[in-house]
C-alpha cells in the first residue's frame, strides 16, 4: 500500500476576479516535516495558507489531509486539525477578555468543559509557552506582543493540531523575540511531533526551521527544494533575484547560529 504524504495540495486554485492569487499549484508535505512557503508580497502565500486551513473555499483543485479530502462530503472537516497563527496576535483576539477567557473559550469549541475544569489544562498550557499561570488572569491589552504570540501559539495548541501553518508568525516582533518564538516553536515541534508550513518573506528564519523550501511567483510555485540548497544555489532566475533582493531576505548567521 502506497503511503499518503501527510499534506496533499493537488492543482490548487484561488482567483478572486481577474486575480489569480494561487494558480494551480500542487505540493505535499510529509508528517513531521516543516516546509516554508517564501516569495514577494502579493505571490499568494498568505492565500494557499488559508485554503490549506479550510478558512475559504479553493475555486479549483484540493487539498488531502491524509490522502482524504479536507472538507469530507458530509460536508464536516476531517477530524485532523489544521490550525494557524497570524502575523499580528492581537487581531485575532478580544483585547479586553483576560488570557483564561481567551483561551476557555478556544477550549470550549473543542470539547465539553466547565471554566472550573479547564482551569488546569490551560495553566499545563500557559507553562508549555514558557508563561507562569499568573498570565491566565492577565488581560490581553496587557500583554507584550511576544507574550501575546505566546497566548496565540497555546490557542492554537488546545485544538490539538497535527499541522500548524505560521504565517509571518515572527515577522510582527523585535529581533530577540522572534529568536524566543522562534526556539519555542522548535521545541513544540519536537515534543509534539506537529508538522509545520511556514510562511515567511524572510529566508533566514526559512532556512532555521525547515528543511525544505517552496518559492511561490505571481501565486505559482516556481522552485521547491531542500531549504539549504536552494539558498545557496538557486535555479529559477525569480529565486535568484529574490535572494539578491535585500540583506533580509539573507540569513543573518549571528542571530540563527546562536539559537542552535
Ligand atoms: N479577499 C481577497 N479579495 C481580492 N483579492 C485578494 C483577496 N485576498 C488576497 N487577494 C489578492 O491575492 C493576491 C495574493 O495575496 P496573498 O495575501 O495571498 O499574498 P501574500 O504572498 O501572502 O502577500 P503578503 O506577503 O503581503 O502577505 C494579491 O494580489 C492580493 O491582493
Amino acid at each position: 500500500m502506497n503511503k499518503q504524504p501527510f499534506l496533499q495540495v493537488e492543482q490548487l486554485e484561488k482567483f478572486y476576479g481577474e486575480i489569480r492569487a494561487v494558480n494551480g499549484i500542487s505540493f505535499f508535505v510529509e508528517k513531521g516535516e516543516s516546509v516554508g512557503i517564501v516569495g514577494e508580497s502579493g505571490c499568494g502565500k498568505s492565500t494557499t495558507a488559508r485554503l490549506i486551513a479550510g478558512l475559504e473555499k479553493p475555486t479549483g483543485g484540493r487539498v488531502l489531509l491524509q490522502g482524504e479530502p479536507r472538507r469530507l462530503k458530509s460536508g464536516r472537516y476531517k477530524k485532523c486539525y489544521v490550525n494557524m497563527i497570524f502575523q499580528d496576535p492581537r487581531d485575532s483576539f478580544d483585547s479586553h477578555i483576560t488570557v483564561f477567557s481567551s483561551l476557555y473559550e478556544a477550549l470550549s469549541h473543542t470539547r465539553r468543559t466547565d471554566r472550573r475544569r479547564a482551569r488546569p489544562v490551560i495553566e499545563e498550557l500557559l507553562t508549555q509557552v514558557e508563561l507562569s499561570i499568573e498570565y491566565a488572569d492577565r488581560r490581553i491589552v496587557q500583554l507584550s506582543g511576544g507574550e501575546c504570540q505566546r497566548i496565540a501559539i497555546a490557542r492554537a495548541l488546545l485544538t490539538e493540531p497535527e499541522l500548524l501553518i505560521c504565517d509571518e508568525a515572527t515577522s510582527a516582533l523585535d529581533v530577540s523575540i522572534q529568536k524566543q518564538i522562534l526556539e519555542l516553536l522548535q521545541r513544540i515541534q519536537k515534543e509534539r511531533q506537529l508538522t509545520y508550513l511556514v510562511i515567511s518573506h524572510d529566508l533566514a528564519l526559512v532556512s532555521h526551521l525547515c528543511s525544505r523550501v517552496l518559492v511561490m511567483y505571481q501565486g505559482k510555485i516556481v522552485e521547491e527544494g531542500d531549504v539549504k540548497k536552494v539558498l545557496r544555489n538557486p535555479e529559477h532566475p525569480y529565486t535568484k533575484l529574490l535572494l539578491a533582493s535585500g540583506a533580509a531576505f539573507m540569513p543573518d548567521p549571528y542571530f540563527y547560529n546562536h539559537s542552535k
